[in-house]
Order: C-alpha cells, then sequence, then structure tokens
C-alpha cells in the first residue's frame, strides 16, 4: 500500500485531545516499543489513538463517497434496505432507531452495515446474514467491501501488539477472529438544528473485541476517563481511533477495559455540518466461547466472570437486544 492517509511521524502532534498518538511506524522496527506504547494507551483510556496505519486512502474515500450518495437518496429507496427484526446485522438502520443501553433518547443516526462474505455453503453461514447492495449506488458493493477488507486485516495486525503486551503469543487471536461476525457501519448523522437537545449517540460501550473508528475528526467524540470525566478524542486527520470492546474487556478481566464513549452535538457554528465516521466492530469467530483468561486472574483481581463461559454469538444476542436493535 502506498498511500497513507496520516502525516509523516515528524509531523504526528504529541497529544490529541489528551491521548498521545502511537505510529504504526514501529510495527515492523520496533514491535516491542509499539506493542507496549499501545498497550498502555488501551490499559489507561481503554482508547488508542493510531497514526500511519498504512490504509489505502483511495479505498476508504471511494467507501465512504459511496455510502454519502446512499444516505442521499429518499428515504423511501433507503427504507427498502432495512430489514426490521433482524438486529441491524445487514442494509439500513434508519433514523432513530438504536438507543444507547438503558437510554430514554434515540441517537441521532442512520447507518449502513456491511458484514463479512462467508465462504459458500460455511457453517458460520447460520450466524452470519447475506449482505444487501444497493444498485442505486454503481460501485457501493466493491468499495465497500474493500473496505471492510482493509478494515479486518488492519485489525488482525493490531491485535497481533495487543497478544504481544499481554504476553500471549503473537498469533493469539489469528483462528479466534479469521471467520468473525465483524461489521462495518458507515455512519451518517445529519446537521444538528440549533437548539436540538440530546446528544448525536448516546454513552455506551462497544460489545465487539476491538473497534477501528475512521472519520471522528468532527468534533463531538468523548470518552469517559477514569475519574468519570468526560475527555474529548479529537484524532488527527486520517488517525484511526481503537478502542476496546466489551467481548475483549471480559477475555482479559478488565485488564484491557471496554470505556464508555459517546457523540456530543457539536459548537453551534458546527450545527450545520453532517458527521460520517464508521467503526469496524471487529468480532470474535461466533462459535469462540469467551473464558476469562488465566493470566489475568491475580489475587488484586480474581475472576471476575467464573462459571460464565459464554459464546461470542449469546453473547452479542444478548447486548443487541438491549440496544434495540432485536
Ligand atoms: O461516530 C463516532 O465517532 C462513534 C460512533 C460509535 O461510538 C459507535 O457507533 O459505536
Ligand atoms: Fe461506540
Amino acid at each position: 500500500m502506498t498511500d497513507t492517509l496520516t502525516t509523516s511521524p515528524s509531523q504526528t502532534p504529541a497529544a490529541a485531545g489528551g491521548i498521545t498518538p502511537v505510529s504504526m511506524v514501529r510495527y515492523e522496527s520496533d514491535f516491542q516499543g509499539f506493542s507496549d506504547d499501545l498497550g498502555r494507551s488501551f490499559t489507561r483510556y481503554g482508547f488508542a489513538v493510531v497514526s500511519d496505519h498504512g490504509l489505502d486512502e483511495a479505498v476508504i474515500t471511494a467507501a465512504i463517497d459511496d455510502a454519502k450518495a446512499f444516505f442521499a437518496l429518499p428515504e423511501d429507496v433507503k427504507r427498502a434496505y432495512h430489514q426490521p427484526g433482524t438486529g441491524g446485522a445487514r442494509g439500513l438502520t434508519p433514523f432513530g432507531t438504536e438507543a444507547a443501553k438503558d437510554a430514554k433518547a434515540v441517537d441521532l443516526k442512520e447507518f449502513w452495515h456491511t458484514g463479512r462474505e462467508l465462504p459458500a455453503g460455511h457453517a458460520y453461514g447460520r450466524y452470519m446474514r447475506a449482505n444487501l447492495w444497493p444498485t442505486e449506488v454503481p460501485g457501493f458493493q466493491d468499495h465497500l467491501y474493500g473496505m471492510f477488507e482493509a478494515l479486518d486485516a488492519l485489525g488482525r495486525r493490531i491485535l497481533k501488539a495487543i497478544a504481544r503486551y499481554m504476553d500471549l503469543g503473537d498469533d493469539y487471536f489469528e483462528d479466534k477472529v479469521e471467520l468473525g461476525n465483524s461489521v462495518l457501519r458507515m455512519l451518517h448523522y445529519p446537521p444538528v438544528p440549533a437548539d436540538a437537545p440530546g446528544v448525536r449517540a448516546g454513552a455506551h460501550e462497544d460489545i465487539n473485541v476491538i473497534t477501528l473508528l475512521l472519520g471522528a475528526e468532527e468534533a463531538g467524540l468523548q470518552l469517559k476517563d477514569a475519574n468519570g470525566e468526560w475527555l474529548d478524542i479529537a484524532p488527527p486527520p486520517g488517525a484511526l481511533v481503537v478502542n476496546i470492546g466489551d467481548m475483549l474487556q471480559r477475555l482479559t478481566n478488565h485488564v484491557l477495559p471496554s470505556t464508555t464513549h459517546r457523540v456530543v452535538n457539536p459548537a453551534p457554528e458546527r450545527r450545520g455540518f453532517a458527521r460520517y465516521s464508521t467503526p469496524f466492530f471487529l468480532h470474535f469467530n461466533p462459535d469462540f466461547v469467551i473464558r476469562t483468561l488465566p493470566s489475568t486472574i491475580t489475587p488484586d483481581n480474581p475472576d471476575r466472570y467464573a462459571g460464565r463461559d459464554i459464546m461470542a454469538e449469546d453473547f452479542l444476542t444478548e447486548r443487541l437486544k438491549e440496544i434495540r436493535l432485536l
């Protein structure tokens, strides 16, 4: 890959909203150092800002442009790609559907989900629905799936660094996520009226293993730090925001925390702008059983899930019900 979305390492700002970016340039030259810095950021915030990630800018731009073209279609055309009662797993989830767990208000967003294309007849077909592809936007399928595959590959590289940090053996995650039930979410938050109450996306934790988020430069994304204060994430242009989800928090007995985050409405002068962001929710293979890693159980941190092994797919179903997608 030649083009990158990021600035060169020498231009990487010292800090972004309190979180110092970790450059992936060291992935090849100093894997241990990269893994330690990444792991420390996760341990402290549940989040890391990753620069120099090497994603091909053309692949990302093509997919985002197609998503924008889709969201600009008439409401009734878009609604044909909504499958109610299926957990929003594929296609469109219309504006005003999803709400954060226990939230009273719905989020101010619509989104499109693309999932994995399995080899024909694969046993995981019972857990993963077929993708939907809108015929109204030429190139949508190729571009969206191109972005899915690029983020899937990058997510596995980042998991190798997490495995190194946790002393698990670098390939620990490989056979546990290779056909994971992962989802690429193209999000559209329309412009917000000047007097809009509430937030664009209510406070929540992600369900999955790790999330790779692009497009969070438009202000608004905040995490709740260990003191309970909201901290702006504000990544530099093109940088990737990565956070730990509930499944990895559970596997690591909370050594890697799944941190509460939200998207607040922007300052008045930015309320006329839409937000387009693209989280990739990397999941375990559906039949992976989440059981606390023995190395994370200590006298100070006893097993929080003793006797409560759960299959990744069952965990997901439980949580989708809580956010009103099932
Ligand atoms: O829009 C964003 O930047 C974050 C979205 C998010 O946290 C989510 O969809 O889980
Ligand atoms: Fe999230």
